[in-house]
């Protein structure tokens, strides 16, 4: 409990720490208030069965008394706890909101669309419920039994460390079993989240698995991150009400103990039965508490684990900004003797993903990077744009090391056209427009020409401000290519990171986008994950990469000359495209 409280003052500002710390007076007050009304059972009691009339109505004027101030106090941390409650819902959105635009976006490259989502709904439900709902039954669950102990004490001492005995051995036990518990909590979490990823991944597959047949059964990757689900959560049910059961079998204990005690010393004459009777009450109340923590603490479990996955995301650094962005002489990129491992911990030279790669692009000059899969093309295009550091080495851009450059001014510099691309819920000239708010109509419709969208906007039926949806579902994936095109002719960076469709396109939509690609390319520095023949026939310069490694670079000719991994991919490629070589004049 203290651990979470400590942890939700890690989350909010300082008066939110303010108001946090009188939520939880509010509620020490209110439980050591209930513990008192709870003593007074015992003289309240004491005194009816004595008959002794004054004492019984003196008593029970301090329990009333004692139940309005609990009352009063209850309302009003209740009432604070609330407000805290749903302070911290607007809190945790904002923060994450405002940190992920902050975050380096490499960070996205993992699967993390739908960690952040969780975050931002179930994540930040269960955050507020700890003040909402959960600290102050729990508070009072731990602090009303205390007061009761030390009450007790001065009516019977024996009992009141029978108690203390009792109530140090159940909290410890329930600690225990979070600990257990915890970890089947953690197991289902992630099995919960895997299984999700997988479902998400399924429906938003449909064509590709219907094809395939694999829409029913057979799905091995949904069907065994289903069968996980099922054991994590049959795994935690065992482990979950085992513990409960322990937990409610050392709590009967306890009450067995206490009653067996009370008989004792109330027939050896230590006790009077009224008294006995009075305390034995108490212990059932006492008793009552206990089982609330440790039904309650579960849920104070689950809301630690989101916090603490909250405050990972929060605690992400962002990539350093230089004090005095650099000035780039222009639109070069050369990449001196650069390193990159992902597991920024780690420089053994094996997990390096790229090693020793230096590579001159000179202004307005096209260079292909090809190579086999996993050889580290897409790394080398993120690392141009600072999506990550790199771990030795540097990557400039106009003579500026892009750390020097600072973010806004290499995103003013680079534009990025990627395979997935992202359409956003809104017009199609909204979608264009996002890479420049502030262009004029004939600009863009400049660059919708080049790009050939202008052909889409014709088909559409609303034209420009047809809404294409989220995910862009009513655009083809070459006429997605094309807007995508459209946003970085409009953007008019001098650099342009391309990474080419592999997905096969129709005639008509092939010779648009190699159309809208050659205006791209036209007087901007690009570098490009070739795929097309067309592009590295063009190119200025090829690089293959292998291993993460250049391992030759050259002109087209030159390198089918040379005959090594280029003259591979060459055959490779135009066996798919149907091309032929033509024998040598
Ligand atoms: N975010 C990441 N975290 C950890 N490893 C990664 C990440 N992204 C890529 N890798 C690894 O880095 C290596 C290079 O990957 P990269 O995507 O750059 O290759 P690629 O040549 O572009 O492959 P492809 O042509 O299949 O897209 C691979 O071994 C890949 O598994």
């Amino acid at each position: 409990m203290i651990t979470i409280v400590r942890l939700l003052a890690a989350l909010v500002d300082r008066p939110h720490r303010r108001q946090l710390a009188r939520v939880v007076a509010m509620f020490v007050a209110t439980g050591v208030l209930q513990g008192l009304a709870f003593a007074c059972v015992v003289p309240v009691l004491d005194a009816a069965l004595r008959q002794d009339w004054e004492a019984a109505t003196t008593w029970l004027a301090v329990l009333a008394g004692l139940f309005v101030v609990h009352h009063v106090a209850l309302t009003v941390g209740n009432l604070d706890g609330y407000d805290m409650a749903c302070d911290l819902l607007d809190i945790t959105l904002a923060r994450l909101g405002d940190h992920t635009v902050r975050l380096p976006l490499g960070w996205y490259a993992q699967d993390r669309t739908g960690q952040l989502s969780r975050m931002a709904s179930k994540g930040a439900t269960d955050i507020a419920s700890v003040p909402g709902h959960l600290l102050r039954p729990l508070i009072a669950a731990v602090v009303s039994p205390v007061t009761v102990v030390v009450a007790m004490a001065f009516l019977e001492w024996r009992l009141a460390l029978a108690l203390l005995v009792g109530v140090v051995a159940v909290l410890a036990t329930t600690r225990l079993l979070a600990v257990i518990v915890g970890r089947g909590e953690g197991a289902y979490d992630a099995a919960m989240a895997e299984g999700s990823a997988r479902v998400v991944e399924f429906a938003l597959n449909q064509p590709a698995l219907r094809v395939f047949g694999r829409t029913v059964h057979g799905n091995e990757l949904v069907e065994t991150a289903l069968r996980e689900q099922k054991r994590a959560s049959r795994r935690l049910l065992v482990t979950g009400f085992g513990g409960l059961g322990i937990q409610l079998l050392s709590i009967q204990a306890l009450l067995t103990l206490v009653i067996a005690l009370a008989v004792h010393l109330s027939l050896g004459g230590t006790l009077t039965p009224a008294t006995a009777i009075g305390l034995l009450v108490l212990t059932v109340r006492f008793v009552e508490s206990l089982i609330d923590y440790g039904e309650l603490s579960s849920a104070l479990r689950i809301a630690e684990g989101s916090l603490r996955r909250v405050l990972d995301v929060l605690r992400v650094e962002p990539l350093p900004e230089p004090a005095t962005p650099g000035e780039p002489a222009d639109s070069s990129i050369e990449l001196r003797e650069m390193a990159f491992s992902y597991d920024a911990r780690s420089d053994e030279h094996s997990a390096r993903v790229l090693d020793d790669v230096s590579l001159t692009a000179p202004p307005r000059s096209l260079t292909a990077v090809v190579g086999p899969s996993g050889s580290g093309k897409s790394t080398l295009l993120r690392l141009v744009a600072r999506f990550h550091d790199v771990t030795a080495g540097s990557v400039m851009l106009g003579g500026v090391d892009v750390r020097d450059l600072g973010t806004e001014a290499l995103m003013q510099r680079v534009s990025i056209v990627f395979q997935d691309v992202y359409l956003f819920e809104g017009t199609l000239r909204d979608n264009v427009m996002m890479s420049r708010p502030d262009a004029t109509d004939e600009e863009l419709y400049e660059a919708a020409r080049l790009a050939r969208v202008d052909d889409i906007v014709e088909r559409l039926p609303h034209g420009w401000q047809t809404r294409i949806g989220e995910a862009g579902s009513t655009l083809s994936g070459g006429e997605k290519q094309r807007v995508s095109i459209a946003r970085a002719l409009l953007k008019d960076a001098p650099v342009v990171l391309l990474d080419e469709a592999t997905a096969a396109l129709d005639a008509e939509n092939e010779a648009a986008v190699q159309e809208a690609l050659t205006a791209l390319s036209a007087d901007r520095t690009v570098i490009v994950i070739a795929h097309r023949l067309q592009t590295v026939v063009a190119a200025d310069q090829i690089v293959v990469l292998d291993g993460g490694r250049i391992v030759e670079r050259g002109s087209h000719t030159e390198l089918l000359a040379h005959g090594g991994r280029y003259l591979d991919f060459w055959r490779e490629r135009t066996q798919a495209e149907g091309w032929r070589l033509l024998p040598e004049s």
